[in-house]
């Protein structure tokens, strides 16, 4: 069966994307290894299949990601909250290899393991502001001060909009599609598949309408880089 869709989670070694998958599919958190090459699962999403890609993020299968992102209509760019070099990887690795990916594609920045931060305790307060008895928020001094904050991955959302010369009124907001996530205790990460999954189906409906390699405005710069078109279905 050919999937409707293809979202690519994208990122360093180790920041967790298995994990988020998995927690995501399989609604639990495990110990993982280390991906070699890619995988995927298809979830499905109203009438449409989602394909989901993980893929390795050490540096020797670098070479495959961009083959991964070949028409997709998301890309998930993870780091790893703790990392600063993770985030900074994104931009200097990850971010070209997404230029095989649907001219329409949707980008998200996740900062996961947020579950090890200090701040994740006030997270977990804010969430929960409406229960009458709040949970108690010890053990914060075994927690580490978070390296990367929401502002970095806003900017570096900015930053790929002028990468992908979009304008920013044409694409959702930053703040919306900046996610802060635990694959250890789930913390939105439902959240964030969701609302890419319910982003992408209008992409998947226009790539159904016009065939997998869209042809586009021609006033649109990327379309100046030429697909073959029908060759790679
Ligand atoms: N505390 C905590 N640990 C996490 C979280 N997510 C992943 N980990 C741990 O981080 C390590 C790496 O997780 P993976 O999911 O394998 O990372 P990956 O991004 O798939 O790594 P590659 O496949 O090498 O690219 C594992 O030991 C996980 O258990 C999280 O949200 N919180
Ligand atoms: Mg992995």
């Amino acid at each position: 069966m050919k999937p409707d869709g293809k979202v690519v989670l994208l990122g360093d070694m180790n920041v967790g994307k298995t994990s988020l998958l998995h927690r995501y599919m399989e609604r639990r958190f495990q110990d993982t290894i280390s991906t070699v090459g890619g995988a995927f699962y298809l979830k499905q999403w109203g009438p449409y299949n989602i394909s989901i890609w993980d893929t390795a993020g050490r540096e020797q299968f670098h070479g495959l990601g961009s083959m991964y992102c070949r028409g997709a209509a998301a890309v998930i760019l993870t780091y790893d909250v703790n990392n600063l070099q993770s985030l900074i990887e994104l931009e200097d690795r990850f971010l070209a290899l997404t230029d095989t990916a649907s001219t329409d594609c949707i980008f998200a920045i996740v900062g996961n393991k947020v579950d090890l931060t200090n701040e994740y305790a006030l997270l977990l307060e804010a969430e929960e502001e409406n229960r009458p008895e709040k949970p108690v928020t010890s053990c914060i001094s075994t927690k580490v001060q978070k390296q990367v904050h929401l502002d970095d991955a806003v900017a570096l959302y900015k930053k790929i909009l002028k990468y992908k010369m979009l304008d920013e009124k044409d694409v959702p907001a930053a703040e919306k599609m900046c996610f802060e996530t635990s694959a250890k205790t789930g913390y939105k990460v439902d959240c964030l598949f969701e609302t890419i999954f319910d982003m992408v189906v209008p992409i998947i409906l226009r790539q159904q309408a016009e065939g997998p390699l869209q042809t586009v405005d021609i006033t649109n710069y990327k379309s100046a880089k030429r697909t073959k078109s029908g060759c790679c279905a």
